[in-house]
C-alpha cells in the first residue's frame, strides 16, 4: 500500500524558509504541516503522527549565541525523548541550512539514533561555524554527491543549488572524524568545480567561490550512518522551478528545478 508521508516542517521564531519548504513537499505529493516549536513543546507526542521531520532554513532565535544553538537546546531538553523515538523509527529527517546547523548542534548529526540522547554542552567533533570570509554569503554553487545511498540523494550525481548563510563552514576536530564519516558514507555532498567528471573528497580547500565558506574537505552536507538523515547548507527548496535559476533563459532551462528531487526521493521512500 503506498501512502503519502506526513511532514512536520518545524519552525521557530526567526525561521524564514518554512513556507517554500512545505510547498516543495506538497508538490511531491506529501502532506506537510508547518508546526511552531512552541506548539510542539506544548504537546510533544504530536510528532509521532509524522514520517518526515524537516527543519527549514532561516535565523532561528536571531542566530543569537550561534546559529541553531537555541533551537538545538530545545530538542536536547524537553523534546529529547520525542526526538529519540523519531530517530529510532524508520523515518526521515532533513535539515536545510539553519536546520542543518540545528541538527549538528543538537547532536542529531552526525551520529543519528546511535548517539541520541545528546546532552547539551557535550564536546563535539564537528561544528558549523563562521564562513572564512566573515560575511553572510549568497550565491549558487556546484555540488557533487558522495553518499548516493542517502535516501534524499538517490539518483543525484551532481546538482547546482543556491547557498545563503554566514555560519556554513564545517570544522572538524581532527582527521579521524573525516575517516569515520568516509567509512560510514556520511559525507553526503561536497562543493566542486563545474564540469568535472567525478567528485572526489579532497583535503585541499577549494578557493572561494567554489567552496563559498571554507568548509573542511569542501563538505556541504552530512548524513547519518543509516542514510535516513540529511543536513545540507545549500537550499534545494529554492530551486523547485527552472525559472528560479539566475541563468534559466541563457541555459534554456524549463520545467522543474533540480532541487525538487531531494523532496521527491523522501516521499518515494514511503511508497
Ligand atoms: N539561510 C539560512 O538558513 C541561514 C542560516 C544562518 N542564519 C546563517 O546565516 O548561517
Amino acid at each position: 500500500m503506498s501512502t503519502s508521508p506526513k511532514v512536520c516542517v518545524l519552525r521557530a521564531p526567526g525561521t524564514n524558509c518554512d513556507i517554500e519548504t512545505a510547498h516543495a513537499f506538497d508538490l511531491c505529493g506529501a502532506h506537510p504541516t508547518r508546526i511552531h516549536l512552541l506548539q510542539l513543546l506544548e504537546n510533544p507526542n504530536q510528532l509521532d503522527d509524522y514520517q518526515i521531520l524537516c527543519l527549514p532554513g532561516g535565523f532561528s532565535y536571531g542566530d543569537d549565541v550561534g546559529a541553531g544553538v537555541i533551537f538545538a537546546s530545545h530538542l536536547q531538553g524537553q523534546l529529547s525523548e520525542t526526538i529519540g523515538n523519531f530517530l529510532a523509527a524508520d523515518k526521515l529527517v532533513l535539515g536545510i541550512c539553519n536546520g542543518f546547523q540545528v541538527l549538528l548542534k543538537a547532536g542529531i548529526l552526525p551520529g543519528g539514533a546511535k548517539s541520541w540522547p545528546s546532552p547539551p554542552n557535550q564536546s563535539r567533533d564537528a561544528t558549523l561555524t563562521w564562513n572564512t570570509n566573515g560575511k553572510y554569503t549568497s550565491l549558487w554553487v556546484q555540488l557533487g554527491v558522495l553518499a548516493p545511498e542517502n535516501v534524499f540523494l538517490k539518483g543525484i550525481d551532481q546538482i547546482e543549488l543556491p547557498i545563503a548563510h554566514a555560519e556554513g563552514r564545517i570544522a572538524v576536530s581532527d582527521v579521524a572524524v573525516i575517516e569515520r564519516w568516509k567509512a560510514n558514507q556520511q559525507i553526503a555532498m561536497c562543493y566542486r568545480e563545474s564540469g568535472e567528471a567525478e567528485t572526489t573528497l579532497q583535503e585541499e580547500i577549494l578557493d572561494y567561490p567554489i567552496n563559498p565558506n571554507g568548509s573542511a574537505y569542501n563538505i556541504a552536507a552530512l548524513g547519518d550512518p543509516t542514510g535516513r538523515i540529511l543536513g545540507l547548507m545549500p537550499h534545494p527548496e529554492r530551486f523547485l522551478f527552472a525559472t528560479q535559476h539566475p541563468q534559466w533563459t541563457r541555459l534554456g532551462l524549463e520545467g522543474e528545478g533540480a532541487g525538487i528531487q531531494l523532496f521527491r526521493n523522501a516521499v518515494n521512500y514511503f511508497e
